[in-house]
């Protein structure tokens, strides 16, 4: 479990025991690891050692302006999908020149942004995104730098909700058309073709689908050379997958690796990653207190203080995700097979199904490797407050983001007459 273990029975996160986190700052809690979010970013990079590269986070696993500044600080690029997410990496010190920007639906003030602050390349969804971009730019008196996203068609063999590289899916050029698509991007006065890019999905725990992916990315290559149209790098982004249950993907540095491997033939590219889950996945925990248990016949359910608001991917995917005591010094209480479910009033607020437990009303749970897409797609369904945030150094916790306050929640409405 990483930085997260067992001590005397105690769950402690790097070196801070969670429930004294637990006690003094409440729950529903966020706890993240700073030195687990390092290790694997730096996994990234180092693999990467002796080829020019760059390994741009995608910030939208977990876009706490802490978790940002700890990477801008290791020399991370950002791979971002919107102005928000643009404007939080220049407010946490990161540098506008390592940015990379996604996404399908760029308006043109968010365009204008980002031409403005310098990103370093757009990745881009569509032809009329091309023909927006070289028109704002024009307008600012400016080359936007541009690279298509392809969609290679390639099954990612993951969740359907988040599998992104196939004809049926809204991202990317089609690949059919991707030279086509080049040559005209070449035409465009303000445009200045610089990469290709190819992003097919998210939780992707073989290597085959991203291999597949890089030799059409490869073959696009050879044929825009023959056309006299030369790129600069190869963005393979992000959706390397963690262990959750029982998944074994591959490492980040035998997933890089790999595609170097791939693309030993292209040394004067360079190349870039977009990871995201990959890095903050497993450095993070979402702790919650047990509030009552309740038992009727066969059904058995433990009703946490955290619900689908705090972290949606159960309801939204099923998603699996592993939940432990986390103190298993009480456990003398019988065990029974639990539905821990939330305050929510939707069926669907679980985090867990069918999941042995020996519990009692009071204690603590943690959800595993809720450090990616846990906070960051938090809402406030039911008028419920978001968890504060919490990062683990060492022996030090810093408040990263304090719980909202009841006012927060209608802050900027206005009543009328
Ligand atoms: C364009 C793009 N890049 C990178 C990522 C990061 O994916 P992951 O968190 O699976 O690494 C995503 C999300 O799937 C994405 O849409
Ligand atoms: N939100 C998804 C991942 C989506 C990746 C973004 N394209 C999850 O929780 O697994």
């Amino acid at each position: 479990m990483n930085n997260f273990k067992y001590l005397n029975q105690e769950l402690f996160a790097e070196n801070v025991s969670v429930t004294q986190l637990a006690k003094q700052f409440g729950t529903p809690l966020y706890i993240y690891s700073k030195n687990y979010i390092e290790q694997q970013w730096l996994a990234f990079d180092q693999a990467l050692a002796g080829r020019k590269h760059l390994v741009c986070y995608a910030m939208k696993a977990n876009s706490n302006l802490a978790v940002l500044n700890i990477l801008a600080k290791l020399g991370a690029g950002f791979d971002i999908v919107s102005q928000g997410e643009l404007e939080r990496v220049l407010a946490a010190g990161g540098d506008a020149g390592k940015v990379v920007f996604s996404g399908v639906a760029k308006t043109e003030a968010e365009i204008a942004r980002a031409l403005e602050v310098g990103v370093r390349c757009f990745n881009v969804e569509s032809i009329p995104e091309l023909y927006r971009i070289n028109e704002v730019a024009k307008r600012l008196n400016k080359k936007a730098p541009v690279s298509l996203r392809i969609n290679p068609d390639v099954d990612a063999k993951t969740h359907p909700y988040i599998s992104t590289g196939m004809k049926e899916n809204k991202f990317g050029i089609s690949y059919e058309i991707a030279l086509e698509v080049y040559k005209e991007a070449s035409r465009l006065s303000h445009l200045s073709v610089e990469g290709i890019d190819c992003h097919i999905g998210s939780q992707l725990t073989e290597l085959t689908p991203f291999l597949d992916a890089a030799d059409r990315v490869l073959a696009l290559v050879d044929s825009l050379e023959k056309e006299g149209i030369h790129i600069h790098h190869l963005d393979f982004g992000g959706g390397l997958g963690v262990c959750y249950n029982d998944e074994v993907p591959p490492t980040p540095a035998e997933f890089v690796k790999a595609i170097l491997k791939k693309v030993e033939n292209y040394p004067h590219l360079e190349i870039l990653f977009e990871p995201g889950r990959a890095i903050v996945a497993n450095a993070g925990l979402l702790v919650t207190h047990i509030e009552y248990l309740k038992h009727h016949e066969d059904n058995h359910f433990a009703i946490v203080d955290a619900g689908m608001n705090d972290l949606i991917r159960p309801a939204l995917y099923e998603s699996w995700m592993k939940i432990i005591p986390v103190s298993q010094k009480t456990n003398q209480a019988q065990s029974y097979v639990y539905n821990v479910v939330g305050p929510v009033c939707e069926s669907s607020d679980f985090l867990g199904k069918q999941r042995e437990l020996a519990v009692e009303a009071g204690d603590y749970l943690a959800v595993c490797s809720a450090g990616a897409y846990g906070f960051g797609m938090a809402s406030n369904y039911n008028s419920r407050p978001k968890p504060a945030e919490i990062m683990v150094d060492g022996n030090k916790a810093y408040v990263i983001r304090q719980r909202e306050k009841y006012t927060d929640l209608w802050a900027g409405e206005q009543l009328i007459g």
